[in-house]
């Protein structure tokens, strides 16, 4: 303190000492204290205007989120809750009740219209968002309210809606199945993937596990998390952690999010690790799809290809195998054990793989598909990116087999010969074009 004292005393020029010892010029100092203060408050209010409104950055990206997954429509009143008891009750007083996170979405929609027509209560829940063509998600709601499910359009980060539809119905069960899919897209976009994938599931388990009664949760892992495993074909028991995406690292975390709720919370939890899912009402930013796009347009196919002309191939999925997967994974699922925010003992905690065991090399997709549109590709061999993807997926199912008799039946071919025939049923031949 004594030596400030001895600083403030020390002129650094005669005439600035001789500036404050009269009245008037200290007078004019605070004069222009008070103008460079208010100045600089100026400059810094034009820099926080400039960056809070500037479109560009980092700004961008949440309104970019914003548009995409917070659109929450307006919800509430009588006729509202009249169609969600509809949806969600089941066709016997013992039936399951069953929230659907996702139901717009291509699993989403599949394992809704299973669980409904088998009689179970079903009510959807779904963001539209664009993260591609929204107008085939419609299409896909109108297809499941042709069959009595209502989809609640609503983020699952909206936590005072789950709330309300907890009140309006005590769901048994929640599948989960909302978040942001694909792998390469994580470098584009990373946000969307924390905002639903983590801070969405979160949400979620939140408002499950305060609930009473809390109700079982079966939720969507994925393939991805084994990331750079070498060990074939891989096993629950394999490790996981080593992503090799942002994709793959937030559904890891689910995994961990997921221990975490049961081991506090006392939820009943399970997660299915889905191997490229792929069939009718699929998703367009998969490769099986827009190959098929591409192919009847005449444009070449990208075809990954690792070092050395090594081969890259999946462990492609069908979509009812893996709709039964689902369904035994809800109908094995115990109880939770906790009841509004307390935990009373341990509960069940599991993860299964739901892959086909057969892996198939991506060029001997690209051939199955010129065989069923019966036009020949324009092949471009692209050396594999290094934006998220694996050289390959192998799934070892014997634990789902254990568990609940998961047998996957529908070989590649047999797989996108449905599919193609979808896909020329809904987009014709060059009429309606996947976008
Ligand atoms: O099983 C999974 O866990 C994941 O499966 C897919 O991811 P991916 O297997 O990469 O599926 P696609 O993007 O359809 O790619 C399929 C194969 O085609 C290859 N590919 C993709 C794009 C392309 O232009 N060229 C190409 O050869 C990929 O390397 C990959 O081997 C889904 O997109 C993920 O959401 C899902 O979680």
């Amino acid at each position: 303190m004594s030596q400030m004292k001895h600083i403030d005393n020390t002129p650094s020029t005669p005439g600035k000492f001789k500036i404050e010892k009269s009245p008037y010029n200290r007078l004019r100092l605070q004069f222009s204290l008070a103008k460079i203060i208010f100045w600089s408050l100026v400059f810094v209010g034009l820099i926080f205007v400039f960056f809070y409104r500037s479109p560009s950055s980092s700004s961008h990206v949440s309104s970019d989120l914003f548009r995409r997954s917070l659109r929450t429509s307006s919800y509430g009143g009588p006729a509202w809750e009249k169609k969600i008891k509809a949806s969600a009750k089941p066709r016997s007083s013992n039936g399951m009740c069953v929230l659907v996170t996702g139901a717009a979405g291509f699993v989403g929609t599949h394992v809704s219209a299973a669980l409904k027509r088998r009689g179970n209560g079903v009510l959807g829940l779904d963001n539209f968002n664009d993260y591609y063509d929204p107008s085939l998600k419609r299409a896909r709601q109108e297809l499941l309210e042709r069959s009595g499910v209502y989809i609640v359009e609503a983020d699952i980060n909206d936590a005072t809606l789950l709330k309300k539809l907890f009140e309006i119905v005590a769901f048994t069960h929640v599948m989960h199945l909302a978040a942001q899919a694909g792998v390469r897209y994580a470098m584009e976009n990373p946000s969307s993937y924390v905002h639903s994938n983590i801070a969405g599931l979160v949400s979620m388990l939140e408002v499950c596990k305060s609930v009473n009664p809390q109700p079982s949760i079966v939720w969507a892992s994925s393939s991805s998390v084994y990331g750079l495993n070498t060990k074939v074909p891989f096993s629950e028991r394999d490790r996981t952690d080593q992503p090799a995406s942002l994709y793959a690292a937030t559904k890891k975390a689910g995994e961990e999010i997921a221990h975490t709720y049961n081991h506090i919370y006392g939820l009943s939890i399970t997660g299915l690790r889905f191997f490229t899912v792929y069939g009718p009402w699929g998703r367009p930013d998969m490769a099986y799809f827009f190959f098929t796009r591409d192919i009847l347009k005449g444009k070449s196919v990208p075809i990954f290809e690792a070092a050395n002309h090594g081969t890259v191939a999946r462990d492609f999925t069908y979509i009812d195998d893996i709709v039964k997967g689902c369904l035994g994974a809800l109908d094995t699922a115990k109880k939770s054990t906790g009841s509004g925010g307390k935990k009373k003992g341990p509960a069940q905690l599991r993860v299964f793989n739901l892959g086909n065991t057969s892996p198939v090399p991506v060029s001997d997709l690209v051939s199955i598909l010129e065989k069923l549109l019966k036009v020949k590709a324009k092949r471009l061999i692209m050396k594999l990116p290094r934006n998220g993807d694996v050289q390959f997926t192998h799934a070892n199912i014997s634990l789902a087999q254990k568990e609940f008799g998961y047998m996957p039946t529908t070989d590649l071919q047999t797989g996108l010969k449905k599919f193609v025939r979808w896909y020329l049923s809904y987009y014709g031949n060059g009429k309606k074009r996947a976008q």
